[in-house]
């Protein structure tokens, strides 16, 4: 059960494995529930105490970033944006404070890195390619092997904020594959808009161009 409940965080589940005997069935809206319990089991208190410590020695630059992403989220309802910055000036810094102001308010954010080491510097942070099931050998017609109705697409369909760090490192067609999946999943919601990216969720890309590999496929 336990093996069971850490591959479900990574969107896997002992059926991916033959040869391992399986748990005893669990009910799917147990495992959205848990999904998403372990994304919003953040100590308000905590959260608290890193916003305003963080506000207080915020750039103009990032609380600039951080005014209008929040303002996106909380008020438009919907945005894209890209946070562009050298190294060092502050963009992982800023991840934890959005996502800290987020948990204080109790919702969802999704944090996901397009490497594994990035990952480890955001809270709760995910590979993007684990996170939104993309396709390892992508293509134009690549889409996240995430089906409507599943934990995955529950948490999706809650989140406020999608952040996509270090996100220049891989191929457009992963973003598009997210693109086509978020639609399918925000069809059914009141605010969805066809036109709009990302099936109107508000996503923030993330790095700096001069740290990407100098050819991509
Ligand atoms: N406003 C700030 N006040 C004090 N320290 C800060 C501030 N912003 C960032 N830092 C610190 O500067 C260091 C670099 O910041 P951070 O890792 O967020 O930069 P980055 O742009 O993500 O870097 P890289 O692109 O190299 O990964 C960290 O130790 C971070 O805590």
């Amino acid at each position: 059960m336990d093996i069971d409940k850490i591959l479900h965080s990574y969107g896997k589940t002992l059926k991916d494995y033959p040869p391992m005997p399986l748990a005893t069935e669990v009910d799917s809206s147990l495992l959205t529930e848990r999904v998403i319990r372990e994304e919003i089991n953040f100590n308000k208190d905590d959260s608290n105490k890193n916003v305003s410590d963080m506000l207080a020695i915020t750039t103009p630059e990032q609380r600039y970033a951080f005014d209008k992403i929040i303002i996106a989220v909380y008020c438009d309802e919907w945005g894209f944006f890209f946070v562009y910055g050298h190294g060092s000036t502050g963009k992982i810094f800023l991840w934890n404070l959005m996502s800290a102001e987020i948990h204080l308010r109790g919702d969802i954010v999704l944090n996901v890195a397009s490497s594994g080491i990035a990952s480890l510097l955001l809270p709760n942070g995910r590979m993007a390619h684990s996170g939104f099931k993309i396709p390892l050998n992508i293509t134009e017609d690549s889409v996240c092997n995430i089906k409507p109705g599943s934990p995955q697409a529950m948490l999706l369909l809650k989140a406020k904020l999608i952040i996509w760090d270090e996100a220049p490192m891989v191929s457009k067609y992963c973003y598009e594959a997210l693109d086509k999946c978020l639609g399918d999943i925000m069809r059914c919601s009141p605010i969805y808009s066809k036109d709009l990216p990302f099936g109107e969720k508000v996503v923030v890309l993330g790095r700096d161009f001069r740290q990407i590999l100098s050819v991509i496929p």
